[in-house]
């Protein structure tokens, strides 16, 4: 594919006009089709966008962000005891500042609470499955303090997760590839959902200590929930502008990560960002982290590959890039 410069974002598509995901599975393959062109626009511009219609329904959204708001308010102890570093893949708890996802930065000043793939019945889960599903799944920890918490986070996990696999067959089709592309890339759902609360952050602000420092995501993409009415997201642009996306209703953030930069050499973008909560109250969000299988190899797609434009990237697993970038970021002390 060729590259050609673009100019800097402004602002993030298509926040005056968010992107209507009605079409996403309709019958008629143009409907599919014209949506994947915009969805490509926004991946080689901005590696944003917002969507609406995205069939999440709302009370799974207020009983995720009820069940956040609980669990954060637990005392200290109860939360330490699923502390994410007790844990070989990082899930469960992690505490103010013990997470650093910028290298420059001193910690982020948000706690977490973090879990994969797990069906809602727990006696359907195999361990045949389990086992395929990779180091990174299969082995969440739950708080046993707030009644209802594992189903109503589960609930919210798998409507987004449904979301997500039906946003791949338009990746692929905003990649010039076959609809069915990612299917045999992700049978696990190796998808990581992430509850985030932000303390309010008053004063004067060490930019060194925010929310979350300046990074990209590690996966395919993100589908985030931001709680209305806070602003905190912001984009680097090409001009190193930190750009707002602000939260709003009814809509979602979706996201490129780092393993879509790879599969395509870049043409899609990986686009850094922070958050920073300074409106004076909490703030929680909820991003879904959608990679493909743990075994599967990030290799370039080859129309994304040309003499101007060779590999960037050595091959590495989806699985152990994840691993990698989790201990970098939680080993940071
Ligand atoms: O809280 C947000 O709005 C962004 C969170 C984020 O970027 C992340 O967890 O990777
Ligand atoms: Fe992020």
């Amino acid at each position: 594919m060729s590259r050609t410069p673009n100019p800097a974002f402004q602002s993030i598509p298509i926040m005056q006009e968010a992107l209507d995901l009605t079409n996403i599975s309709s019958p008629n393959p143009e409907d599919r089709r014209t949506l994947a062109q915009e969805v490509r626009d926004a991946c080689i511009n901005v590696g944003f966008f917002y969507v609406k219609n995205h069939g999440i329904p709302e009370d799974f959204i207020s009983g995720a962000l009820t069940m956040a708001e609980r669990f954060f308010s637990l005392p200290s102890e109860d939360k330490m005891e699923i502390e994410n570093r007790k844990s070989p893949n990082f899930m469960g708890y992690s505490p103010l500042l013990s997470g650093n996802n910028d290298p420059e930065g001193g910690g982020d000043l948000q706690e977490g609470f973090e879990f994969g793939w797990e069906e809602l019945e727990q006696s359907s889960i195999s361990d045949e499955s389990k086992k395929e599903a990779g180091a990174m799944a299969g082995s969440n920890v739950w708080p046993t303090q707030v009644p209802g918490f594992r189903e109503a986070v589960l609930q919210y996990y798998h409507a987004a997760v449904k979301l997500g696999k039906s946003l791949f067959p338009i990746f692929a089709l905003a990649l010039n590839q076959e609809e069915d592309f990612f299917s045999d890339k992700t049978q696990h759902s190796a998808a990581l959902l992430k509850l985030l609360h932000y303390p309010p952050q008053t004063g004067p602000v060490d930019e060194r200590v925010i929310g979350i420092g300046a990074h990209t995501d590690w996966e395919c993409f993100t589908i985030l929930w931001q709680q209305p009415g806070i602003e905190a997201l912001q984009v680097l642009n090409s001009e190193k502008q930190w750009i707002k996306a602000p939260p709003i209703p009814g809509t979602l953030v979706i996201n490129l990560g780092d393993q879509l930069a790879r599969w395509t050499n870049d043409h899609f973008k990986s686009t850094v960002h922070r958050a920073i909560n300074r409106s004076g109250v909490r703030r929680y969000s909820i991003p879904l982290f959608f990679g493909t299988d743990y075994n599967v190899p990030l290799e370039a797609i080859p129309s994304c590959v040309s003499e101007t434009n060779p590999y960037k990237y050595e091959v590495i697993t989806a699985g152990e890039y994840v691993k990698s970038r989790l201990q970098a970021t939680y080993n940071h002390h």
